[in-house]
């Protein structure tokens, strides 16, 4: 063995070193070095060793080596290897830097340099070969070679179940020796499962509980969740102690595998969304037509029946509208659970938007509209939203497959329209398709067409009813009744088209024609001489709501030149009820343009004396309903007092509509009413008649 070397303190300070003193130094240097260093003749003998490449070869001292040559250490083939490398540099007398080795002996990967060994005459005399140890960086890139590999993976969208297998192997491949488990929670689970193990890992059967109690002999990395939670834990088996780069890529391979799982449950989450609906999770239209499809042609290849549904729920936007949207969505979900419930296997519910359900049912030994009616009592099962108690209630269209149709496009529409003729029938029922309904569909199309036609052609005419002074017996106001003078039909009632009208958004511009043709009538007659009378003008919902309505009177009374005192819009009650405090601004708004208002129908709504004295009203009109029976009605005598009483008591005008019998004029005057219209006076009558009486009568 080379000499040790001594301390900086034996050194003399004040003389040159000798040459035997720099000999040892150096021996000393190159033996203290970690890298194998080492000289060769000629024929590849040992001529120098360093202690590092001595013990490694489980030699003792330098002399051991000296005369050996690499085929006495190593296998023939290693030696041959190495014999070329050194053969080629003592040839060329270039020096071969870097060159990358695996350890000859043990584990490790080597840096091999070796240059040539030249006599002081220049002449090549052996070769001179030092290496490094660089198994720990090796070690880090293959580590990160493993890191890249796993993050390509998961940004190729791998499964889960194959990356996590993989990303187990990968582990063992890397680190000899390890052995490695994924624990897992999946969402909404209790319990941790064993999502992948390394085969080392596997090979020894462990169960989750295995690892979780056994810390001393499991260490585990937490896989953590995009959103600061926790997927589970990356457990790997401390057989060995790793140095802090392997526990640095460990931690990495947790975080990745974090990375896979919420890729993975963002992924299943799209796929999810893409056929289902986000608030209930019901399927949505996409999914419903899918299977739709399968259960029309199975009952077609079966001669079975399929039920399509439409079920609304009635009110919906009052609850949206009053409670807001947090308790609307919260019922949508009570009402998609409460059907989940009760659809039974094999059928479908799905949500189409809003409150809107469509219900695909397959045929059981219970008829469609037993298992219906069971729906809807469920949804109408008492329930707390919001602090409230409410009971909902439903409409359910149905039509049938093969009977109402054999497409899945003709059934949605027929059981569609089967639901609106729920809703029109007073909602909360059910109803089954009737091919009538596609007739009056179609009619109804028909006519909404003929309508719009109609206004560009200007086919509406107004009628008038005069209204007469209780006291007086003078014309104190007309009512002007529109009427649509069809050009086959003749002349058509407003009970025939306004609905339709209102349904359509056409009143709008019906009821803007009907102002204006109103007000030039009125100036008309005033024009004539005739004695100046109020007119009375209809207002539908529709039109009160809108935007322009306000600017539509006006320019409807400048247009004509009517005086605005003239004018009196009749709004009923049950439009003003449905939101009193837009109906009272709007009122303001037409009584700054001098305009005075009327409560049509009365009594048929239910407003309160206190709601009632908050609008800007003067005039009541008493619905002919209360009329139609006096005198044999008692009850209908005592309302219509009382209504008159209470016109009295707020300072307002009344008058009663329907008026056809001289009982009920007489009995009506007794009551202290103002005013009567009705048949017992005039029927509605057109424009130049009216004249003639109004002529008559001034
Ligand atoms: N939005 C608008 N609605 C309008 C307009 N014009 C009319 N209407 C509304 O249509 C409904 C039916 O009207 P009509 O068929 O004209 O019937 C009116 C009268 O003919 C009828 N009436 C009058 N006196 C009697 C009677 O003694 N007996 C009896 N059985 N019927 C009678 O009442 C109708 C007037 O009612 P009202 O409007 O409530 O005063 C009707 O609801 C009209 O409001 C319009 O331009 N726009």
């Amino acid at each position: 063995m080379i000499a040790r070397p001594r301390s900086t303190e034996e050194i003399p300070q004040s003389r040159e070193p000798s040459l035997a003193e720099r000999y040892d130094w150096l021996v000393a240097m190159i033996n203290h070095v970690p890298d194998y260093i080492y000289a060769k003749d000629l024929e590849g003998r040992f001529l120098f060793a360093n202690r590092a490449i001595v013990l490694n070869n489980g030699l003792e001292r330098v002399e051991d080596m000296v005369g050996l040559t690499d085929y006495d250490l190593h296998p023939s083939a290693a030696a041959k290897s190495i014999d070329a490398i050194e053969r080629r540099v003592m040839e060329s007398g270039e020096p071969d830097l870097g060159f990358e080795e695996r350890r000859l002996r043990g584990s490790g990967w080597l840096m091999m340099s070796r240059v040539p060994l030249r006599d002081k005459a220049g002449k090549v005399i052996g070769v001179v070969g030092a290496s490094r140890d660089i198994s720990s960086r090796k070690r880090a890139e293959s580590l990160m070679k493993a890191q890249a590999q796993l993050l390509k993976a998961v940004a190729k969208g791998v499964r889960l179940d194959p990356l996590l297998r993989d990303a187990a192997d990968l582990l063992e491949e890397v680190i000899p020796g390890i052995a490695a488990a994924v624990l897992l929670q999946d969402e909404g689970a209790q319990l941790v499962r064993l999502a992948a193990a390394s085969q080392s890992a596997a090979a020894i059967s462990i169960s989750p509980a295995d690892i979780l109690e056994n810390p001393a002999l499991w260490r585990c990395l937490a896989i953590s969740s995009g959103d600061g939670g926790q997927h589970g834990v990356l457990a790997v088996q401390e057989s060995s102690s790793h140095e802090a780069s392997v526990w640095e890529f460990l931690t990495g391979v947790a975080q990745t595998i974090g990375i896979a799982i919420d890729r993975h449950y963002d992924a299943e989450r799209i796929t999810f969304l893409a056929e289902h609906d986000a608030l209930t999770g019901l399927p949505n239209r996409t999914l419903l037509d899918r299977k739709l499809d399968d259960m029309l042609r199975r009952a077609d290849e079966t001669s079975g029946k399929v039920a399509v549904v439409f079920l609304d729920v009635d009110n919906f936007k009052l609850v949206n509208d009053s409670l807001g949207h947090a308790a609307g969505d919260e019922l949508l979900k009570i009402v998609a659970n409460r059907i989940s419930e009760e659809i039974g296997q094999g059928s479908l519910v799905s949500r189409i938007g809003g409150d809107e359900f469509i219900l695909a049912l397959h045929q059981t030994e219970e008829d469609f509209v037993s298992r219906l009616a069971r729906i809807r009592e469920t949804i109408a099962r008492p329930l707390t939203l919001a602090g409230m108690n409410l009971q909902l209630t439903c409409s359910i269209g149905m039509a049938c497959f093969a009977m109402h149709g054999k497409t899945a496009t003709e059934l949605f529409a027929n059981a569609d329209m089967a639901m609106y003729r729920a809703k029109e029938n007073g909602r909360n029922s059910i109803q089954v398709f009737d091919p009538v309904m596609a007739e009056n569909a179609r009619r109804k199309l028909g006519r909404s067409e003929e309508l719009r036609r109609a206004i560009e052609r200007d086919e509406f005419v107004l009628h008038f009813q005069p209204q007469k002074d209780m006291i007086s017996g003078e014309i104190i106001g007309v009512e002007a009744l529109v009427r649509w003078n069809h050009p086959t039909d003749g002349l058509v009632f407003p009970g025939e088209f306004i609905p339709l009208a209102e349904e359509s958004g056409l009143i709008v511009p019906i009821g803007d024609a009907v102002l204006r043709k109103a007000c030039g009538q009125a100036k008309e007659w005033q024009k004539q001489g005739l004695p100046p009378v109020r007119i009375g003008v209809n207002m539908s919902a529709r039109q009160f709501q809108e935007h322009g309505m306000i600017r539509h009177v006006a320019a409807a009374l400048a247009e004509s030149g009517l005086e605005p005192q003239w004018l009196e819009i009749e709004v009923t009650e049950s439009l003003l009820m449905r939101d009193v405090q837009g109906a009272i601004m709007k009122m303001h708004e037409l009584n700054a343009l001098g305009v005075s208002l009327a409560i049509d129908d009365f009594g048929t709504g239910y407003s309160s004396l206190s709601t009632l004295k908050r609008f800007p009203l003067s005039r009541l009109k008493i619905d002919r309903s209360f009329i139609a029976d006096i005198p044999d009605d008692a009850d209908d005598m005592a309302i219509t007092s009382a209504i008159v009483s209470l016109a009295r008591l707020l300072a307002l005008d009344v008058i009663a509509e329907g008026v056809e019998t001289e009982e009920q004029a007489r009995f009506l005057s007794q009551a202290g009413c103002h005013a009567i219209q009705g048949y017992l006076f005039s029927r509605p009558i057109p424009a130049e008649e009216m004249t003639r009486v109004m002529r008559e009568r001034s």
